[in-house]
Formats: C-alpha cells, structure tokens, sequence
C-alpha cells in the first residue's frame, strides 16, 4: 500500500472566533507520488486548505499529517525543522531575493536551517530545471520564468517529500507556464516527490493525477483528473449554484 504523504481529518479554520468557517470538515489522503490540484471560485478556501496542509497556518478544528507525523499540536520549532526538511515550496510571487545569485537563493532555506547541500546535488537540480551554468548569475537579473525555475529549484534541491505550490503559473505566459508545470510533473513521475498545487487554470489542473475541488470552505469532489473542459465545466459548477457534475 502507497504511504500517504498528506492526510487531514475534519479540518476547520476560522480565522475569528465567532467569523466563518474558512475551511469545514475537510477530510482527505495523499498518497505519496501524487500530483493533487486544488480549485475551486476566488475566497473558497484554497489557500487556506494549503497552509493549513504545509503547516503554515494551525486549523481551528481536525487534524493534519505530514510526511507521516501528526502537525496539529506540534511545537512550532519542530514544525519549522519539518517543512525545512521534508517539504518544499513554489508560490506565485517567487519569493526570491534578487541582489543574490541563483545558487544563493536555491541554498538559502538550507542555510537558515544550518543544513548542507552538496555543490554536485545543486548542479543536478539546477541541470533538472533547465538553468545549468546559471548558478552564479544574480536572481535580478533572470526573466520571470527563469526565476520561477530557481523556485522549483529551491523546493526540489532538499528532495523533499511533499512541495506545496500556490498559483506556481500565474504570473508566466502559457508556454513558460507549461515548462514549470513539466517541471513538477517531472518530480512527481521521476523523484517521487507528491505535489500539492492550487490554481485557477483548467490546463494547468490538467497535469495533476487528482482534482480536489473547494466549494465555501468545503471539499465537493476529489477524483481522478478529467480533461481541461471537464474541469472548467466542474469549475463553474462549483463556482455558482449548479451542482457538481460526476
Ligand atoms: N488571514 C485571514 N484573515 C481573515 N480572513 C481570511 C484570511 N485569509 C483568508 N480569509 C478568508 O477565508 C476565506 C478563504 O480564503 P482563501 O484565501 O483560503 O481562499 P482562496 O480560495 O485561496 O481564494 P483566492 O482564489 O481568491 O486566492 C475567504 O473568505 C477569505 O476572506
């Protein structure tokens, strides 16, 4: 039987005490080797669900596992030591520092966590995502794509378990879009690295093997993803007051 990498139980967050539920009763599995988009219409939890996932937000109610241990009641510094370790990220905004070069920046979570990675293990991720020879060329400098590859980069080079990735294609045209999203395909199908992505775009659901899908804070359908029409048709169901089509 696959492990499951993620896994939460009737998970909540409300983000004040007596305000909506943000996310309700949200119960699902990850198994490892998974690429799992999540969508669903602006506001209806899908950010929230993701941070509560990578344990960068604690749910109100239920309970989370990552990476094969319990991060709901978990001490802060141990939660930190684990998403270092285990898990990586990639978010819209790439969330780079620009006056450091690509081998800086690919380093730094590492550093800050006082973890080595070997100079061969960089050159091979940085082989991987396309930018060898690139790694002493200042972020700044690099266009949009290419700085969303030294954010894959970056998640990949620790050999993460799980990496969260959060509207990874929003800000790059469609064809530089489509190499990051082969990208991640690539960590999946290759390095067995389960990805967890959440965004807008029917084509770019369309490389995940599961669509998880958010109505008002609430999981509607999880099932193997369909074809992007499919998916835009399952996205406007949830999105208005249609019911959610099998
Ligand atoms: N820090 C916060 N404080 C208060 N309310 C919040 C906070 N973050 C999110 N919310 C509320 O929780 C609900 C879900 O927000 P969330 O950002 O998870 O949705 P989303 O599906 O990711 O939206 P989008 O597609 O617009 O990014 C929304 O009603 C939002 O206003």
């Amino acid at each position: 039987m696959t492990e499951d990498v993620l896994t939460m139980e009737l998970v909540g967050r409300r983000y004040f005490s007596d305000g909506p539920w943000a996310l309700r009763d949200v119960s699902l599995r990850v198994p490892a080797g998974t690429f799992a988009a999540v969508m669903g219409a602006t506001g209806s939890g899908k950010s929230t669900l993701l941070h509560c996932a990578a344990g960068l937000d604690r749910p109100t109610t239920g309970v989370v596992t990552l990476a094969g241990r319990t991060i709901t009641r978990m001490r802060e510094a141990s939660l930190t030591r684990l998403r270092r370790d285990r898990v990586g990220f990639v978010f819209q905004s790439y969330n780079l520092l620009s006056e450091l070069t690509v081998r800086q920046n690919a380093l730094l979570p590492g550093r800050l966590g006082g973890r080595r990675v070997r100079g061969a293990d960089l050159e091979r991720v940085l082989t991987e995502v396309g930018l060898a020879g690139a790694a002493d060329r200042r972020v700044g400098e690099l266009s949009g794509g290419q700085q969303q590859r030294v954010a894959v980069a970056r998640a990949l080079v620790t050999r993460p378990a799980v990496v969260f990735a959060d509207e990874p294609t929003g800000a790059l045209d469609p064809t530089t879009g489509g190499r990051i999203l082969g990208l991640l395909r690539d960590a999946v199908d290759r390095l067995g690295v389960t990805v967890v992505m959440v965004t807008h775009d029917p084509t770019a659901a369309q490389v995940s093997d599961r669509l998880l899908l958010l109505r008002d804070g609430r999981l509607v359908a999880d099932a193997p993803t369909p074809d992007a029409a499919t998916i835009a048709s399952r996205l406007a169901a949830v999105s208005g007051a249609v019911a959610v089509p099998r």
